[in-house]
């Protein structure tokens, strides 16, 4: 059966609200229709793919470069100068001090002379002192200022993310933090290993220059020595950001054990069931397997570099011991010996600078493509071309035949489900624990999309709507809401910030909003009042560093950020009261019923004396809508609602009786 003609498609200028209606039964999507290739709609499935390509782009390269370039064009400028400086002093310091040998073998009594070429070396060897530093702070400069700026573009790019999928994707939360790392180091690593080209090109023309004119022989020895050891290189950094990105996951999990082994929200547990020394254990066991992973590489690392150091030190030896016999024989003067030896170490230290800085750079750009592919990719929702401003709510918000689920993987969380919530109503979610009721709460804020069926704001589907402009008319306060080490007064104003860099809410806003949400009185009496920061933890012993609240406490002010803003058409309460003592909720619930008296509402409550008043009770079963209607018209249906209900009012009586 096609699921879109076994729904209710009841519309929203017609609610259900006459009478209780156990709701149709769905069916699922049929495979003609086909899932969608990924789960709410993620655009670009490769921003997360478990795979990496191991081949550094030229199109990477000059992302890189231009990036820098953006950040900081004349300290790339004063770099390029002072490296090519750099590379000019040893070839010219060991001219100079052949120099000085040959004028001290053959024209000691010239003082001019050797007074000129010692005054030569003097400079050469200040200059071979001071640059480095200079030319290390350049670079260190240049660093800071393209991963500001590096950084900046990354969590732009994650901003653009507008929905959830990508969050829960652990290979998409790897890429973002190798990007992180990487955007910041490439650039700057990319110019130095490009200006570590055109110094070593300077330093051995230089160097080769010289041997050439000793013996071209060993000129050649040297520079073949060192191509190798380039490609090999090459090779081991290509296998090292491999390796990086298959340790990644035990990277994550390493993180999340040494978080949960020093947070105090997990403490209390960890102490309870001496859970402490397993968690230890796993995140060791993580820890040894990602070291193996580096071992084994390290060792490859020290046999070939092993490998190549000997080869070089061989041909510097036979080239030392050749030359020494041929001074012997007069072929060679003391100033030739100084100046082949001098170059010898220049032209493999060059190179083996230039390798270094190359290798750096390349592996640095391998890592790169995770910049690149968080910062480039599609938004996660599918994004209208045109998309329409949510009108005002005046009519309703309807869900038509919805069928979800978070990835093909999973199983459906939602299966055509169908209900309206009119204008200026209160309808509550309710039904047992996974029948689907936060899920519909993040396809109305557009988390995610439906994989089936459509959500109708006032009759406009939600995915031609601007998400941000959507959100801007929701008011929420989620199961899981966030506490902020901000002040009281920033933890409610953050509640009306939609995408502006300060917060802008009046203190006479902020304290309307804490006094609907019954959190006034509170904040008043703190140290600061709403100037106090709150923290989930002690700041040592200054009671006005920051202060801890009650569960119940931060939840009315994540409430209190919920009301704050003025024009929000919608108000979504998931559990509102689940921290709250009875008489606060309910006296939560009475001024909530005030401040919701303008406003259409939707409610979810385990609690179903809390909710017992709304317009509509939706019954969430299995994802699928059970039963609707008013609370009086639930209980005579005689079905799932006056089954739960009954079962917590039993609760409540002394004799256990309904
Ligand atoms: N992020 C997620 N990824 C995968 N599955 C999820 C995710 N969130 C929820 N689910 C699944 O979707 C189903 C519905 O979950 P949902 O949180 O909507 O239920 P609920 O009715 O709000 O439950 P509760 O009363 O416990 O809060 C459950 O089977 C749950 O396991």
């Amino acid at each position: 059966m096609n699921p879109t003609t076994s729904a209710d498609t009841a519309s929203a200028e017609t609610p259900p609200t006459g009478h209780a209606t156990p709701a149709p039964s769905s069916t699922e999507p049929t495979s003609a229709v086909g899932p969608p290739a990924v789960a709410g709609s993620t655009g670009d499935a490769s921003v997360g793919a478990a795979e990496v390509r191991m081949k550094a782009s030229p199109a990477a390269l000059g992302r890189a470069l231009g990036l820098a370039w953006q950040a900081g064009r004349w300290h790339i400028v004063a770099y390029a100068v002072l490296a090519l400086l750099e590379a000019a002093v040893p070839v010219t310091a060991a001219w100079l001090t052949k120099s000085a040998l040959d004028v001290v073998a053959h024209r000691a009594d010239d003082a001019s002379a050797l007074v000129a070429v010692g005054g030569a070396l003097a400079a050469a060897g200040v200059a071979a002192i001071a640059l480095p530093h200079v030319s290390r702070y350049v670079r260190q400069e240049l660093e800071r200022r393209t991963g500001r700026l590096a950084q900046d573009r990354l969590f732009a790019g994650v901003e653009r993310f507008t929905g959830l999928a990508r969050f829960e994707d652990p290979a998409f939360l790897d890429r973002i933090s190798l990007a992180h790392t990487s955007g910041g180091a490439t650039p700057s690593a990319v110019v130095a290993g490009t200006l570590a080209i055109c110094r070593a090109f300077v330093t051995v023309l230089g160097f080769l220059g010289a041997l050439l004119v000793v013996n071209p022989l060993l000129a050649g020895a040297v520079l073949v020595a060192a191509l190798p050891a380039l490609a090999a290189e090459l090779r081991l950094s290509r296998q090292r950001a491999s390796m990086m990105w298959r340790i990644g996951p035990m990277e994550r999990r390493q993180l999340f054990y040494r978080q949960l082994l020093t947070s105090v929200r997990a403490a209390k547990e960890l102490r309870l069931f001496g859970a402490g020394r397993y968690f230890r254990f796993r995140m060791n066991a993580e820890r040894a397997a990602a070291d193996s992973e580096r071992r084994h590489l390290d060792r490859r690392e020290l046999g070939v570099e092993g490998g190549l150091g000997l080869l070089s030190g061989v041909i510097a030896g036979a080239g030392l011991i050749w030359a020494l016999l041929a001074a012997r024989d007069g072929r060679l003067t003391a100033g030739d010996i100084a100046l082949l030896a001098t170059s010898i170490v220049g032209v493999q230290s060059a190179l083996a600078a230039l390798v270094n800085e190359v290798t750096m750079a390349h592996q640095q750009l391998l890592n790169f493509d995770h910049y690149l592919t968080v910062t480039s990719a599609e938004p996660d929702l599918r994004r209208p071309a045109r998309p329409v401003a949510p009108p005002a709510l005046r009519r309703g918000i309807e869900f038509r035949d919805v069928w979800f689920r978070y990835s093909p993987e999973h199983p459906w969380s939602l299966r055509g489900v169908s209900f309206t919530v009119p204008y200026g109503s209160a309808v509550a979610l309710v039904g047992r624990n996974g029948a689907g009721k936060s899920t519909i709460v993040k396809l109305l804020c557009r988390f995610y999309d439906p994989e089936r069926g459509t959500i109708l704001w006032d009759g406009v589907d939600l995915r031609d709507l601007d998400p941000g402009e959507l959100r801007a008319r929701i008011g929420a306060v989620f199961q899981d809401y966030m506490e902020y080490d901000l002040t009281a007064a920033e933890n409610i104003a953050i509640g009306d910030v939609a995408g502006r860099e300060r917060l802008t809410a009046s203190a006479a806003r902020i304290e309307a909003a804490a006094r609907k949400a019954g959190v006034h009185d509170a904040v008043s009496a703190l140290p600061r009042g709403y100037d106090t920061l709150l923290s989930r933890m002690f700041f040592g012993p200054d009671p006005e560093a920051g202060v801890v609240l009650s569960g119940g406490q931060w939840q009315r002010l994540a409430l209190a950020r919920a009301v704050l803003g003025d024009g929000r058409d919608l108000l979504i309460l998931d559990e509102p009261s689940s921290g709250l003592d009875a008489e606060a909720e309910a006296e939560i619930h009475n001024r909530l019923r005030e401040h919701r008296a303008e406003r259409t509402s939707l409610l979810i409550s385990h609690r179903l004396g809390a909710v017992r008043e709304a317009d509509v009770l939706v019954v969430l079963d299995g994802g699928q809508v059970a039963e609707r209607g008013s609370h009086d018209e639930l209980m005579r249906l005689d079905g799932l609602y006056r089954r739960l209900f009954t079962l917590q009012a039993q609760g409540y009586r002394p004799d256990g009786h309904p």
